[in-house]
């Protein structure tokens, strides 16, 4: 369990994250979100006891992180910094296993957890991002943690990076962990979440399940192409339907489904070229409440002048 409470952070002028409160919750994936400088890592490093908070308070399983006596076996991390180039991934790890107390059966263990067994004694330094990021991972299961926390663990993978880090962090939320990780791309946390916290200039924008963050923002539309457009736009209106012209012969429809467009578009003998049911994507629920985000900001600017 992860506990965000009014946490605030700046650095100088910049205020990288704003009273944020959130709470991250065992047994799920939980998606941290927010375009670039939203103010993710920051929040991360302060939950890791990496930045001091300008005010608020971070708890990890219930306690401050400084005051856990061995904090590698609460919460493992992958917050970009990486292994020394010049070492092999099974060294690094065990150097990280002895300044931690931890047995050198452990190191084997997340070696072969994280499928690192047949590179484990290269140096870090020939390794592919994917196997750079399998050692990260490694590296943060070594304590056992019940939380994992990891800052953009998906980005630079190939295809099957992806799909391994996808699987590997759900089997970690099944055990019943608690699994938190950043990105700034909706896409990719559609696939691998299941809760969303999202941000924007270091505030909250949302804190949901997936699907009702769907629910909230997207609505079912049709999109309508007829020459006729000016005949059906008013025949489809008055039936608690809205319709926007989007472009010439073009028409957005919503609160009507595609069959009864086409019973309305034949009683009135009017042509259709093209009738398509579009259901939001993520990526628009994402654009959607970010875009909300840039508002929010523009009205202290506005209004301090
Ligand atoms: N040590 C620092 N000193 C000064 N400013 C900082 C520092 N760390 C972060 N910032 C600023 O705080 C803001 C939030 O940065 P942060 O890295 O937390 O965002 P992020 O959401 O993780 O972005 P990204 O996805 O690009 O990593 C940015 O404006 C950044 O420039």
């Amino acid at each position: 369990m992860i506990e965000v409470e009014h946490l605030t952070k700046r650095f100088g002028a910049t205020t990288a994250v704003d009273d944020l409160s959130f709470t991250v919750r065992p047994g799920t994936v939980t998606g941290f979100l927010g375009p670039n400088g939203a103010g993710k890592s920051t929040a991360m490093r302060a939950i890791a006891g990496l930045v001091r908070p300008t005010s608020g308070t971070t708890r990890v399983n219930g306690r401050p992180i400084e005051e856990h006596a061995a904090p590698l076996t609460e919460i493992g991390t992958l917050l970009g910094t990486p292994a020394h180039p010049g070492r092999t991934a099974r060294n690094h790890l065990r150097a990280l296993a002895a300044t931690h107390g931890l047995g050198r059966a452990r190191v084997e263990d997340v070696l072969r957890l994280t499928g690192m067994e047949a590179v484990a004694n290269r140096r870090v330094g020939t390794y592919s991002m994917g196997m750079a990021q399998r050692l990260g991972l490694a590296a943060a299961l070594l304590g056992d943690p019940h939380t994992i926390m990891l800052d953009e663990p998906i980005n630079g993978l190939d295809p099957d990076g992806i799909v391994w880090v996808r699987h590997f962090l759900r089997g970690l939320a099944a055990e019943g962990r608690t699994v938190f990780l950043s990105s700034h791309l909706m896409s990719e946390m559609a696939q691998t979440a299941d809760h969303l916290v999202v941000i924007g200039r270091g505030r909250l924008i949302a804190d949901a399940p997936i699907a009702e963050l769907l629910d909230g923002v997207g609505e079912t539309r049709v999109v309508v192409r007829t020459p006729d457009a000016d005949r059906l736009a008013p025949a489809l209106a008055g039936r608690g339907v809205t319709v926007t012209s989007v472009a010439a012969g073009e028409l957005e429809v919503t609160g009507i489904d595609a069959a009864e467009i086409a019973a309305i578009a034949r009683d009135h003998d009017v042509l259709l070229h093209e009738l398509t049911t579009r259901t939001a994507s993520l990526e628009e629920a994402y654009l959607s409440l970010t875009d909300a985000a840039v508002d929010y900001q523009a009205v202290p600017a506005a209004a301090a002048r």
